[in-house]
């Protein structure tokens, strides 16, 4: 059995994939052993084996014993430690959420129902570094990847409204406490029918705008009744990080673009932070080569993947099955509001979610394990 280093196994990322390595049996195919950047000697977790004690993360020695490293411990942590782990000989497979490594030229963007043939060929010509993808960009792509396979886009525009777990564990919490105050503020107010609504938001308002720096810690600013329009760096040219990532990353993971000699398909469009808790909702707008039927997009879209599910374009499915409220703990990708747009006939919507902890984060990591050990 190969010898599986499990880091940030505790953290948001990694709790849910350990689930969800649970409830696919993923620790009866592996010898697990655990790190830990902070309780080194501690009792290693429930599905440990053989080694029931917390090992120290950043012993390059001890991570040189595994056959692969999954990793969910953060950015930081790569940067320190694979350069390290690399310079001691080590040929392991790294597998990282972290999104440090994913534009390297020796890293592929995994996301294996999306790209595994991209993943395979790396994995013949040697290939050792598999890197979790952005998880807007992972989620799109799980849910109009068909699209792309079949060479029908000439460019996307995205429009997100990504969850607070996007920034972390912190930032759900952050969230969920501005709420809480908001609602304090007008309780008395609300629990009376015949109160006035403007006053009500007038209080609400002035609350919102006198919320302390502590209150607003990871956000900056409220988010609770208000959003975001710019997640991760300024690059300094008007676009954010993580609007950057929209093309960039997925090019790389569809295998097309700089560093495959091939064009790469613009992709551009505004990234925004809102209330939810972990769905991040996009909406899209593509500009196809030629005028597909809508019929036939739906259908190419409905059988690129067990997880993806087309929404009917009306307003009781799209309610019902649209929400990050419904898709939420689950693998589904709902793809709904497809339609040909006023433009013309080679402009097409459509809207999709998915939870991005699973598809966004540790599913693919978990299902690059498994490629891993069939191969
Ligand atoms: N959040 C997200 O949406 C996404 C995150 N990622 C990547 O995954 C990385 C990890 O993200 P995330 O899981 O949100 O980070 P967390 O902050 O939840 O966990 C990271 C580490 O913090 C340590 N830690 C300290 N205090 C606690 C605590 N009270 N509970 C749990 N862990 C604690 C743990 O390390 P230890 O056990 O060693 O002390 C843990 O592994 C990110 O930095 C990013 O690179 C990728 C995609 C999406
Ligand atoms: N940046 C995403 C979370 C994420 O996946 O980030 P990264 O691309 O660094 O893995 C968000 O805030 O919603």
């Amino acid at each position: 059995m190969r010898v599986v280093g499990l880091v940030g196994w505790r953290g948001m990322v990694g709790s849910v994939l350990m689930d969800r390595m649970q409830a696919e049996g993923d620790f009866g195919l592996i010898e697990p052993v655990f790190f830990s950047t902070s309780a080194v000697g501690g009792k290693a977790p429930a599905y440990a084996k053989n080694e029931s004690t917390l090992k120290d993360a950043f012993d390059i020695e001890a991570l040189k014993r595994c056959d692969i490293v999954i990793t969910c411990q953060g950015g930081d942590y790569t940067t320190e430690v694979f350069p390290k782990l690399r310079a001691a000989g080590w040929t392991g497979h790294w597998i990282d959420a972290a999104s440090t490594l994913r534009m390297k030229d020796d890293a592929v963007i995994i996301l294996d129902p999306v790209n595994l043939p991209v993943i395979k060929n790396a994995l013949a010509k040697g290939g050792r570094n598999w890197i979790g993808g952005n998880c807007t960009v992972s989620c799109m792509l799980m849910g109009v990847g068909a699209l792309y396979k079949a060479g029908l886009v000439e460019w996307m525009s995205t429009q997100t409204y990504q969850a607070a777990s996007g920034g972390g564990a912190q930032h759900m919490r952050e969230l969920l406490t501005q709420f809480g105050t908001l609602h304090a503020e007008v309780r008395e107010l609300l629990a009376d029918p015949k109160s006035a609504i403007l006053e009500i938001d007038r209080k609400l308002l002035a609350k919102q705008q006198a919320l302390t720096e502590s209150e607003t810690a990871n956000f900056g600013v409220p988010l609770g009744g208000s959003l975001i329009p710019w997640i991760d760096k300024d690059l300094g040219n008007g676009v954010s990080r993580e609007e950057w990532k929209g093309m960039a990353e997925t090019n790389k993971i569809l295998g097309q673009g700089e560093g495959f000699g091939t064009a790469a398909t613009p992709v551009d469009g505004f990234c925004v932070r809102v209330g939810a808790m972990r769905c991040h909702s996009q909406a899209l707008t593509f500009k196809l080569k030629k005028d597909v039927p809508l019929a036939d997009v739906e259908a190419m879209i409905a059988s690129d993947n067990q997880w993806v599910k087309v929404v009917p374009n009306n307003r009781e499915a799209t309610i019902r099955d649209l929400t990050p409220v419904v898709v939420t703990g689950t693998l589904t990708i709902p793809v709904g509001r497809i339609r040909k747009m006023a433009m013309g006939p080679e402009y097409l919507g459509a809207f999709t979610i998915g939870d991005q902890l699973l598809w966004g984060a540790a599913e693919p990591l978990r299902r690059m394990l498994r490629i891993l050990l069939d191969a």
